[in-house]
């Protein structure tokens, strides 16, 4: 037997965390997602993306809804330079879910529980695995766009970069192409692959692992010089709205969007996983769900000390 003196054994998040204080939870997050996911379909891709951003800067904390205080020297993390393309529509789902929990259960629920929840709601409306989600999470307190920069990865980054940013976290080479597979849905302005289009590293030709039928598709969104700037062109550039393991076979055909996509299929260490998933979705939808639940535990904050529970999930208390 453990002496309970000696050994405190630190309070795990738990599925059915709120089972007193708020039982309904998950239907009130549900309500709201399937009614976005209806309306405005990109609010599936753009809350995944939301949070990805959150748990890698300073862990899973809804740190990224701190909107900026005006007048303040230091901006928060949504307003740095890797957050600006994070769709507001994903910052709207987690408001009005926030806003349909706190009627009937104020101040019991996390703003960081909410996203959790509705990120894996959407993962499953999309056609994707349906998975458990620990709660218990407490909101941080600090929110910084300085944070922001080192902690996310780059359409350009290597896969060496790719997994010493996902190893930092506590997710291994496994998790981080399960994870990329969150591109079987959603979209990417033309500035993030643009230069594999024109210019590839400075050599003035496109990047030769790219289809030439998808090169020259993308080419006609996105002109070299002078393009209009909203221009998005699809992950999955066959299902973008389905969340299915087409992704893999698609970086097999050499039809990655971003650089780092197109890596994991060519680089040793990931390549193979890339193959398995393209084979096997039931494998790449375990892997994915497992991964996304270790993903939704980095550095989860508990207690009154370093945490709080936001009223508005953009304002600290
Ligand atoms: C492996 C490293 C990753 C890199 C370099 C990366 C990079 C990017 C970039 C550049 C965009 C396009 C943003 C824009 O132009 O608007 C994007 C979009 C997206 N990312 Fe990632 N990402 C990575 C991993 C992930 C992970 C782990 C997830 C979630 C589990 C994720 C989910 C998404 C989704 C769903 C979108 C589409 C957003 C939308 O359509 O609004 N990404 N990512
Ligand atoms: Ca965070
Ligand atoms: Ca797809």
């Amino acid at each position: 037997m453990l002496s309970s003196k000696t050994t405190r054994i630190p309070r795990q998040l738990r599925v059915d965390y709120y089972a007193k204080s708020c039982p309904q939870v998950e239907q009130l997050v549900g309500s709201v997602t399937s009614q976005q996911f209806k309306q405005s379909p990109v609010s599936g891709p753009a809350t995944i993306r939301l949070l990805f951003h959150d748990c890698f800067v300073e862990g899973c904390d809804a740190s990224i809804l701190i909107a900026s205080k005006p007048g303040s020297k230091e901006l928060a993390e949504k307003d740095a330079e890797d957050n600006k393309d994070l769709r507001m529509e994903g910052f709207e789902t987690i408001r009005k879910a926030k806003e349909v929990v706190e009627k009937k259960c104020p101040t019991v629920v996390s703003c960081a529980d909410i996203l959790a929840i509705a990120a894996r709601d959407f993962v499953h409306l999309a056609g994707g695995p349906y998975y458990q989600v620990k709660k218990g999470r407490w909101d941080g307190k600090i929110s910084m766009a300085s944070r922001v920069g080192s902690n996310i990865p780059r359409a350009n980054s290597t896969v060496d970069e790719l997994i010493k940013i996902f190893n930092s976290k506590g997710l291994t080479i496994q998790d981080m192409v399960a994870l990329s597979g969150a591109h079987t849905i959603g979209f990417a302005h033309c500035k993030n692959f643009l230069t594999r289009l024109y210019n590839y590293r400075g050599k003035g030709q496109p990047d030769p692992d790219m289809n030439p039928k998808l090169l020259k598709a993308l080419r006609m969104y996105c002109p070299n010089f002078g393009g209009n700037t909203d221009i998005v062109a699809p992950f999955d550039a066959t299902t973008p709205f389905i969340f299915d393991h087409a992704y893999y076979g698609n970086l097999q055909n050499k039809m990655g969007l971003l650089a780092s996509d197109q890596a994991l299929a060519l680089d040793p260490r990931t390549k193979s996983l890339v193959q398995d998933f393209a084979k096997d979705k039931q494998k790449f939808f375990q892997a994915f769900a497992s991964a996304m639940d270790k993903m939704s535990l980095v550095k989860v904050v508990r207690g009154k000390k370093h945490g709080e529970r936001r009223r508005d999930c953009s304002m600290h208390m």
